[in-house]
Formats: C-alpha cells, sequence, structure tokens
C-alpha cells in the first residue's frame, strides 16, 4: 500500500479514498506520518548541515515575533556574486541543458523518468512528459542559465540536475521576482554525497547573476522552514485500476461493482457554456485570475503572457476549460489541470498510471464544486485514472463532497531569502507549483 513523503505532490503519496461509507474517510497514517516527520526535524534535533548556512527561516527562529517579514538578507552588489560555477568533484563537470535541443531534452527525460521522485514504497514513480519538461522550463523570460545539469566528464552522461524559472509572486502586498525552483534530482548511483547542497548553491548563483534574490519551491521533505504545509486529496477516475496497482484499496464491506459505482460521473460536462479555453480569451481569464488570485497571501503575479504560456489548453500537458455565459458571453468561470504521469513500478499490466493535477480555476457563478465536477467529467472523457488536487486555495470546500480522498504524504511550500512570521494555512497559499 502507498505510503509515503513524495515530493512535490505525487499521487504517489496517497492512502486513497476508503469508501467505506459513500464518503472517503480521513486517513490517521496522515497525521502519524507527518508528527514523525516533525519530530524527526524538530525534537530528535536533527542537524541541516547545509539549510543551516542559508537565508532560510530556521527552526530556532519559529514563533519569534521580533523578526520582521520580508528578504532575510539584502543582495549583494552583482560585482560580488561569485563569477565561476561551484566546484564539483573532479570527475563531474557542469552543463547548461538546452531544452530546444531533443536530444538534451530525452537525456533530461530519462534521467528524471529513472530517478526523480517516488513514493516511500518505490510503486510509483513521476514520469514528465518531454513536452511538459519544455513547458514547465521555458515560460516568458525564461533564462537557459538556469537549467543546470551535471554530467560525468568521461562519458558525457547527464546524473544530475535542477532548474529554475522566473516569476513574480505576490506575497502579501509585495510582489517580488523570483526563481521557481524544481527538477532537483540526482542518479540514484549519486545520492548522499552532498551534491544536492553544491546544485542548490550553483542554481542560486545564476539567480544572483540576473539580479534575483528569492526562490520558491515546494518538496515532499520537511527542511527550515516551510511557509506552509498542504495536502494531497485524490479523486479516483479508474478505481478498478487504481486498486489493481496497489494506489487505492478496496473500502471494508466495498466490492468493486459498488465503487465502481461511486465513482461514476456523467459522460458530459453539466455548465451551459462549459467550454475548452482559447487564445482570444487571455485577455478574459487574466483578469478573472487576477482577481481571484488577489485574496491568497501567496500568488503568482499573472500578466496575459503568463496565462498564455501556463493556461493555454497544450495537449497532455495543460487542460484550461471556462464558462462563456450563453446570454452575455461574458467568461465568468475558469478551470485548469496539468497531466502528471507516473511510472508503475513492477506491475505486471499496468506501466504508467495517467494523473491530473487540479491547477488554478476560479468559480464567480457557477458554484465551484459544480465547476470542478465537470473539470472531473472532462478529465474521465480524456482517460485519467486519478485527479489530484491540494488543499491550497478554495479547494477544501469541494474535496469531500466530490469524494476525493486524503493522501498521506504533504508537500511542503518554500521561500528562500524571504521570511513569513508565521506559517500560512494552505487556504492561504494561491500558488501551485508543478
Ligand atoms: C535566490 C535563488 C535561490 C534558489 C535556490 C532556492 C532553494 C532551492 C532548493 C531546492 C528545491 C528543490 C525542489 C524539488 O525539486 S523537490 C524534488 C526533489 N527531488 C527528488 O525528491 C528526486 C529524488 N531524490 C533525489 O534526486 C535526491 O535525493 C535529492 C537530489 C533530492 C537530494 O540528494 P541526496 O539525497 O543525494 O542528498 P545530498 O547528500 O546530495 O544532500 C543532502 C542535503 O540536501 C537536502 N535535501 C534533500 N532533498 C532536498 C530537497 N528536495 N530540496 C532541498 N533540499 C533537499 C538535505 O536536507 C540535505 O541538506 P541538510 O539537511 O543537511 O541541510
Amino acid at each position: 500500500m502507498v505510503d509515503s513523503n513524495a515530493s512535490s505532490g505525487s499521487p504517489e503519496e496517497t492512502q486513497n479514498p476508503n469508501p467505506d461509507g459513500n464518503e472517503p474517510s480521513e486517513s490517521d497514517l496522515t497525521l502519524d506520518a507527518l508528527t514523525r516527520k516533525v519530530q524527526e526535524s524538530l525534537s530528535l534535533g536533527k542537524k541541516h548541515k547545509f539549510w543551516e548556512t542559508q537565508p532560510v527561516g530556521q527552526f530556532k527562529d519559529v514563533g519569534d515575533s521580533n523578526l520582521p517579514e520580508g528578504p532575510i538578507e539584502p543582495p549583494t552588489p552583482l560585482s560580488e556574486v561569485k563569477q565561476e560555477p561551484y566546484n564539483l568533484p573532479n570527475l563531474y563537470e557542469w552543463v547548461t541543458c538546452d531544452m530546444d535541443s531533443e536530444e538534451t531534452c530525452n537525456e533530461v527525460y530519462i534521467l528524471l523518468t529513472n530517478n526523480y521522485v517516488e513514493d516511500d514504497d518505490s510503486m510509483f514513480r513521476f514520469n514528465y512528459s518531454k513536452e511538459f519538461l519544455r513547458w514547465a522550463l521555458r515560460p516568458p523570460g525564461y533564462f537557459r542559465s538556469w537549467h543546470i545539469g551535471v554530467r560525468v566528464k568521461s562519458s558525457k552522461k547527464l546524473v544530475a540536475f535542477i532548474t529554475g524559472v522566473p516569476a513574480r509572486i505576490r506575497v502579501r502586498d509585495d510582489i517580488v521576482t523570483m526563481a521557481e525552483v524544481n527538477f532537483l534530482c540526482v542518479h540514484k548511483k549519486l545520492r548522499s554525497k552532498r551534491l544536492a547542497p553544491v546544485m542548490i548553491k550553483e542554481v542560486t548563483r545564476r539567480v544572483h547573476l540576473e539580479n534575483m534574490w528569492q526562490a520558491a519551491y515546494t518538496a515532499g521533505v520537511v527542511l527550515p522552514t516551510p511557509i506552509s504545509t498542504c495536502q494531497y486529496w485524490h479523486r479516483s477516475l479508474n478505481p478498478k485500476k487504481l486498486i489493481d496497482v496497489g494506489f487505492s484499496r478496496l473500502g471494508a464491506r466495498m466490492t468493486m461493482s459498488r465503487t465502481i459505482k461511486l465513482y461514476k460521473l456523467p459522460e458530459s460536462a453539466v455548465t451551459p457554456g462549459f467550454r475548452k479555453m482559447e487564445l482570444h480569451d487571455v485577455p478574459a481569464v487574466t483578469r478573472l485570475l487576477k482577481t481571484y488570485l488577489s485574496q491568497f497571501a501567496v500568488a503568482p503575479d499573472f500578466d496575459e503572457n503568463d496565462v498564455e504560456h501556463w493556461l493555454l489548453p497544450k495537449e497532455d500537458v495543460v487542460d484550461s476549460y471556462l464558462v462563456e455565459s450563453p446570454e452575455t458571453h461574458e467568461i465568468t468561470d475558469f478551470s485548469s489541470f496539468y497531466t502528471l504521469p507516473s511510472s508503475i513500478l513492477g506491475n505486471q499490466n499496468y506501466s504508467i498510471l495517467k494523473a491530473a493535477y487540479s491547477y488554478y480555476n476560479v468559480a464567480t457563478s457557477t458554484p465551484l464544486l459544480q465547476l470542478m465536477n465537470d473539470a472531473l467529467i472532462m478529465a474521465k472523457q480524456k482517460d485519467y485514472d486519478v485527479f489530484n488536487a491540494l488543499d491550497v486555495m478554495q479547494n477544501e470546500s469541494f474535496l469531500k463532497e466530490l469524494k476525493f480522498g486524503p493522501g498521506d504524504g504533504k508537500l511542503h511550500y518554500y521561500l528562500y531569502n524571504y521570511r513569513i512570521k508565521q506559517a500560512l494555512k494552505p487556504s492561504e497559499l494561491g500558488l501551485v507549483l508543478l
């Protein structure tokens, strides 16, 4: 059974719905697992030799209300930013990965497919597609120099990777240009050799060279110090497969046919005017999102270019739908999800779990519950096996009712060089990282 603390929100973190009634029930494992982790990190005095040296909230400062919100360190003059890359062990060399190159993109894809985030039981591993990686890594204003690889000098084999992309993130009233750091990966054979801190320092250096001094990232592991801790919820679309591959369990007193019936959805969306987003919708969607995201403590500051990049539908990468009022033609509601399959490890019958991840949703006229149900219907229509959502934004309001079940892993959100006085509730977060 799946039980883990994978990163970046894998479905792999799940203990899926437990439908012994009509509603999935809360998993106790969740709290236990979290308590264990926090104890490991705090009470048992786990040292973070690297993170203790970084400008991030430190555990010892938690609850210290004298420390101000905002940047922890001021920017250094650009002339003082180290000009040369950090030293790597002698056998390895830095490379900048050109994601436009089919060959490089393929190498990155293979490294991640074989070595990226897994659940604790090694049943599932994220399988980001090449198209997804290109999308995730080339938003407006991206820097190729922030797509960093490590190769073995002799063979040129790619063995580690880390990336940043620029983003404007609003933290309360401040809009901060930051790096969103993601896809940190070290080949399984090179683990625990302190390569990750060097990679993080190198991406930091390259971000500094662009005169940016803050970053946002998520991880399944507890590090100093989360600004918020969220939970993944999972909505079965193909319960039989999910049970067959060990993603979820048949609930007590449930038969397979009752379970299939429980998760059945209508064939097509029910909201009048519900349709796929198109290019000409970008201005209206941007307005809708701007207004909606302004209520959260931390959220992206999207302009039209960002919306076109991040939210215009791209097959098997990102899906976006909206509601256009049949009478006024006004765009009143919006819903989106991205596609992140996982490899199913060591199963005779299945090799891929097709998962949709809730992205940004705005409901102003249609009830959010109905809008999300239509999103589930679209995902089912497109043959996804599961629909995942974090408890961020207003998601809590529909999760239980739409038969999502809580996963048993957590996703921690972090800011680098930006202090938040008090941890945020997931519902105060308006940010979804990939
Ligand atoms: C201004 C700009 C700033 C830009 C930078 C902002 C910060 C960005 C931060 C990165 C955001 C990434 C967001 C994502 O991509 S989250 C996804 C992370 N990737 C995976 O989980 C894939 C599978 N795992 C691996 O590839 C390796 O286990 C990794 C590479 C994760 C660690 O390699 P390894 O297992 O061989 O360990 P080590 O001996 O080299 O190093 C051990 C040190 O590394 C710290 N560690 C372990 N995992 C993480 C983690 N997920 N975030 C940050 N730090 C992490 C750990 O606490 C310890 O430090 P300390 O506890 O002793 O202090």
